[in-house]
């Protein structure tokens, strides 16, 4: 790395910059989710593949993000880690407050009943068939050993008024549409009041109507329950639907869309969208692939170390 001459910093400065950092809050602190360097790997038929590769992620307390990716970037990987149905070769994932390389199997199973919520794309796994809607949504309650029979009643009936499927409370999972399904299996997966509300390909056995109005009822999930939301999906919908979303490739967050509304001088309001590298805590950053090859850039780059930011040049 080449300091540039004219105004670089002085080491004595990067030194007391450096300081400065290390006195700021620890790494996923104030957030109900962490993932710090996430490492699984998979061994299959004497082949290792590795799904998650130093994977860095938080996620604040009420957010509503979705998690993007091409097939087998590692989201679903991610995701049943989060789930806490399966452990990280390395690395730490600390879920509101819960360590999860570190869980006994009495405390997993709390976790996995109390602590979060899950919603899969096989309508077939979230309910179970012989149940009606509300006794789905009543079944993690009684599980979690929830006594007070009217409370439990009330909760149930008021999440399936949320969700826009009280008048299928006595129907069976096979005389509801895919999207009802859908909405019952979220207000089931809220039952026991998760802090996270976990999803995976929660669209992607609807249509495009049905599509967005599940991801209406994340939205409403999230504004009047508070709870945080987490989507992975393929679904480029998902784009208008959520503030922030996280591109894994390679199993790495790659990049993050940010979006705002803005309003202009004449009051009209509009989506602000902005693309950012992920700088993870080994300090790697994936560089997109369109910029490497625009400058032919491989092996190799020059780095410059300016006060305000990194230049990368191709180096020969
Ligand atoms: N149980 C497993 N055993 C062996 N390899 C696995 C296992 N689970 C996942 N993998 C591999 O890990 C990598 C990441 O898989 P993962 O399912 O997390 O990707 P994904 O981004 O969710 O893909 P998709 O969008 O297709 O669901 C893939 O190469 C996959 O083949």
């Amino acid at each position: 790395m080449t300091p540039s001459p004219a105004s670089s910093p002085t080491f004595e400065e990067l030194r007391a910059r450096s300081a400065a950092a290390q006195d700021g809050p620890a790494y996923g602190e104030g957030s109900v989710i962490a993932c710090d360097r996430l490492v699984r790997i998979f061994s299959a038929e004497g082949v290792e593949v590795q799904a998650l590769q130093g994977l860095d992620l938080t996620v604040a307390h009420g957010e509503l993000m979705a998690i993007v990716g091409a097939s087998g970037s590692g989201k679903s990987t991610l995701l049943q880690i989060l789930a806490g149905l399966d452990v990280p070769t390395a690395g730490r994932s600390v879920v509101a407050g819960n360590d999860l390389l570190t869980l006994d199997a009495k405390a997993r199973l709390r976790y996995r009943r109390e602590v979060v919520g899950f919603v899969w794309q096989q309508t077939a796994r979230n309910l179970l068939p012989f149940l009606t809607a509300r006794q789905n949504v009543l079944l993690p309650m009684q599980l979690a050993g929830f006594r007070a029979r009217r409370a439990r009643a009330e909760r149930a009936d008021s999440l399936l008024e949320l969700l826009g499927v009280a008048e299928c409370r006595d129907r069976r999972p096979a005389e509801l549409s895919g999207g009802q399904q859908q909405r019952v299996a979220i207000a089931t997966a809220l039952a026991n009041q998760p802090s996270v509300l976990l999803a995976d390909e929660p669209t992607g056995e609807l249509d495009s109507e049905t599509a967005a109005q599940i991801f209406e009822a994340f939205r409403s999930v999230n504004s009047e329950l508070s709870t945080t939301v987490v989507i992975v999906t393929h679904d480029p919908m998902v784009a208008g639907e959520v503030r922030r979303t996280v591109a894994i490739r390679d199993g790495r967050a790659a990049s993050e869309v940010l979006r705002r509304l803005a309003t202009d001088a004449d009051g009209q309001e509009s989506v602000e969208e902005r693309e950012y590298a992920m700088l993870d805590r080994a300090g790697r950053v994936q560089l997109p692939r369109p910029f490497l090859e625009a400058l032919a850039m491989e092996h190799r780059v020059g780095l410059t170390l300016e006060p305000d930011h990194i230049a990368v040049r191709p180096e020969g």
